[in-house]
């Protein structure tokens, strides 16, 4: 099967003032052991857009997803090839300061993990630890960060009860605004919503929806509605490639190869 290659794709033909591109990947293999889980993938994610990662299970879309902020760097054994080109430096590099990146490239789990910790604590921890000691700017952090995560309401009146005291859905828009007050240009999601109710769910797409004006988001979702309803582009993983990459509008309509057709239409995976 043909790997999608970023050097034939459309992309290369769009206009970079209107198509900006915040992470670009070339040939990523990323293996744990012996085993290639991720087979040379090479795609773009364009800024303030959002990207579905869509795929079998077992198909490398986490792999992938998590080398991109280096999450990979933890698994013993596990090794990446390739780059992860951003503002014009290769991250995949043993030079890169993999803490200082992250600042950058931030990313929210599947299930929501606040912190035992205050609501206000949640937001603070990683500001404070990078420096940030000023109350007023960590309030101002606080109030910017869980309203943009759409919470603020919900909880302006209780900045201090604990975080683990909220709802499921309250507690991912927490995680979510935990990771957008280190300011990241990129947020990596990975299936965000698949332990919510529909209710949680849908709110958290509307704040995804609303985040893409500040954030460039790339996500992994099973949900193919959910993919089809929040996302710009969508790549199609098989086998530890991504096989197809187009805008989504186009996937979910008329892909160009029959086993994106079969997943999207359901008739396998
Ligand atoms: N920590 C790990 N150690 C060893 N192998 C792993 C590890 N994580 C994933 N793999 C293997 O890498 C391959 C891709 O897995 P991955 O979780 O990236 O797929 P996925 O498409 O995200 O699947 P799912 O949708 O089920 O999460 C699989 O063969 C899996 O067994």
């Amino acid at each position: 099967m043909q790997n999608y290659s970023l050097d034939d794709t459309y992309i290369k033909t769009l206009d970079p003032q209107t198509h900006e591109l915040a992470v670009t990947t070339k040939d990523l293999r990323v293996f744990y052991g012996d085993n290639e889980a991720v087979h040379g993938v090479s795609l773009p994610f364009e800024r303030y857009k959002i990207t579905a990662l869509i795929g079998a299970s077992g198909s490398g879309k986490s792999t992938f997803l998590r080398s991109l902020n280096r999450m990979n760097d933890n698994i013993e054994g596990s090794r990446v090839t390739g780059e992860i080109m951003y503002r014009g430096v290769d991250i995949n590099s043993q030079a890169v300061d993999v803490y200082e990146m992250r600042k950058h490239i931030g990313m929210v789990f599947q299930r929501p993990n606040p912190f035992a910790k205050s609501i206000y604590d949640n937001i603070t921890f990683a500001p404070r630890r990078f420096g940030e000691k000023r109350k007023e700017v960590l309030d101002e952090l606080v109030e910017t960060s869980l309203k943009q995560a759409a919470l603020w309401d919900q909880v302006k009146d209780n900045l201090y009860q604990s975080g683990l005291s909220l709802s499921g859905g309250q507690q991912q828009r927490l995680c979510i605004a935990r990771a957008i007050a280190m300011k990241p240009d990129v947020l990596l999601m990975d299936e965000p919503a698949s332990a919510l109710d529909p209710i949680s769910t849908s709110t958290v797409e509307d704040t995804l929806m609303a985040l893409k004006e500040h954030f460039t988001i790339i996500i992994v979702t099973h949900n193919m509605q959910q993919a089809a309803r929040i996302s710009d582009y969508t790549a199609f993983f098989y086998s530890g490639q991504a096989i197809e990459f187009d805008e989504t509008r186009k996937i979910f309509t008329r892909p160009k190869i029959k086993a994106t057709d079969d997943y999207v239409s359901g008739h396998f995976g």
